[in-house]
């Protein structure tokens, strides 16, 4: 078992990584101030870990379920509401722990539930896919869609406690690991060179999800996120690095509609065309593009712009980006490998170029 730290004064938290301690309540039972918890899961989790998570939580005198319907596209303020009339209808009050069981889509919708809910009650991460355990589950970003961009409606909420019992993803689909890899990759790419390299070597053995290779991916990139959430916890600066690839990625996830593309997917092939621009800026070479590609596509991951998508709709969507400030965009590039940087100044002509170059029309 590993237990790392996010280091945030009186907000800090643990993450604690092992296996086999879904069930367990000696890890959970610390972090749960209340007699009140509140599980939001999904349809598709439930009847996975429901049962294991509820029998660490014998002996709460109010123990309650909210079991969403599975999919980005119900990640939106309609499918939020249905949280808060359970905890309503239920009289759950501000001593609520609620509890996400699930993906991302479940992490960022029930920490946003419980930033709002009676003002902000506490709320613990349970993470069950490789993108939630390396990092969705870590950093407190909270929210969920509108039709013109993607988290558009949020906020900051640190969980209690992340317990990352890795056993979970022996019963993901395949497509799923894919898209975590994506973020995983992310890591090596923005601030990790030597992680890089290891993933590289490490791909396929990660796609066969030999445990302890997933073990330490997951280590690594929550180590790294703690680091960079530590340091710049309301993206004030630094922590926009953990959004290369994604001002494209959101783009994609908007116009396509939420869901065709996973969030992961877009991101993999948002990554391709940041370091594509990176390249035309003249700041790494082609070599390090390729080698980026050549993972994807071992990761069954796509590193081309979604077929019909033009690179003026590419340029209208990433205008919404959050990153945006006095109308200009601000894109996460690299200067060479595992160092990000944050990027005013891009010529627009360059951006398109990019873009043609990775498939947009
Ligand atoms: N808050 C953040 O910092 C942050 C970071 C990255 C991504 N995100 C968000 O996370 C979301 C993507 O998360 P995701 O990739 O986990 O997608 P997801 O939550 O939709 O989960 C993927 C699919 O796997 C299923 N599933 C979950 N765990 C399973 C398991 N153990 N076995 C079998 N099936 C399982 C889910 O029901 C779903 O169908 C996006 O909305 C993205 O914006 C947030
Ligand atoms: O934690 C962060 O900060 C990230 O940017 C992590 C991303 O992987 C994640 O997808 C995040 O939700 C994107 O943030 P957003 O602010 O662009 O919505
Ligand atoms: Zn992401």
């Amino acid at each position: 078992m590993q237990r790392l730290n996010v280091e945030l004064g009186a907000r800090s938290y643990p993450i604690i990584i092992g296996s086999g301690f879904l069930g367990a309540p000696q890890q959970l039972l610390p972090y749960i101030h209340g007699r009140q918890v509140c599980i939001v899961t999904n349809e598709t989790v439930a009847p996975l870990y429901l049962a294991k998570l509820i029998e660490a939580l014998q002996g709460f005198n109010k123990l309650d379920v909210v079991e969403l319907p599975d999919g980005e596209a119900f990640k939106n303020l309609d499918t939020l509401n249905r949280i808060f009339d359970v905890l309503l209808e239920k009289r759950h009050n501000r001593t609520t722990t609620l509890i996400a069981l699930g993906g991302g889509v479940v992490g960022d919708m029930c920490g946003f539930a419980a930033a709002c809910y009676q003002r902000g009650v506490n709320f613990i991460q349970v993470p069950t896919t490789l993108l939630a355990l390396v990092d969705s589950s870590v950093g407190g970003k909270t929210g969920v869609n509108h039709p013109l961009g993607k988290n558009m409606i949020g906020a900051f909420h640190q969980p209690r406690l992340v317990l990352a019992d890795t056993d979970t993803l022996n019963t993901l689909p395949a497509r799923e690991l894919s898209a975590g890899l994506a973020e995983v990759i992310k890591y090596g790419l923005i601030c990790d060179k030597p992680f890089f390299y290891w993933i590289e070597e490490n791909l396929q053995r990660l796609l066969n999800r030999e445990p302890e290779v997933l073990a330490y991916a997951i280590e690594r990139c929550c180590r790294n996120k703690a680091d960079v959430v530590a340091s710049d916890e309301r993206e004030g600066g630094r922590r926009a690095i953990l959004n290369f690839g994604h001002t494209f990625g959101h783009a994609i996830e908007a116009v396509q509609g939420y869901g065709n593309w996973l969030h992961g997917e877009a991101v993999a092939a948002g990554m391709v065309m940041a370091l594509e621009l990176s390249r035309l800026r003249g700041d790494i070479d082609n070599d390090l593009v390729e080698r980026l590609r050549q993972m994807l596509q071992i990761a069954g991951l796509s590193q081309r712009a979604p077929v019909g998508m033009s690179a003026a709709s590419f340029l209208q969507s990433m205008q919404i980006d959050k990153k945006v400030l006095d109308g200009k965009l601000r894109l996460i590039l690299l200067q060479a490998l595992g160092e990000a940087v944050i990027v005013d100044d891009t010529p627009r002509e360059m951006i398109m170029d990019a873009l043609r170059n990775c498939g947009a029309e």
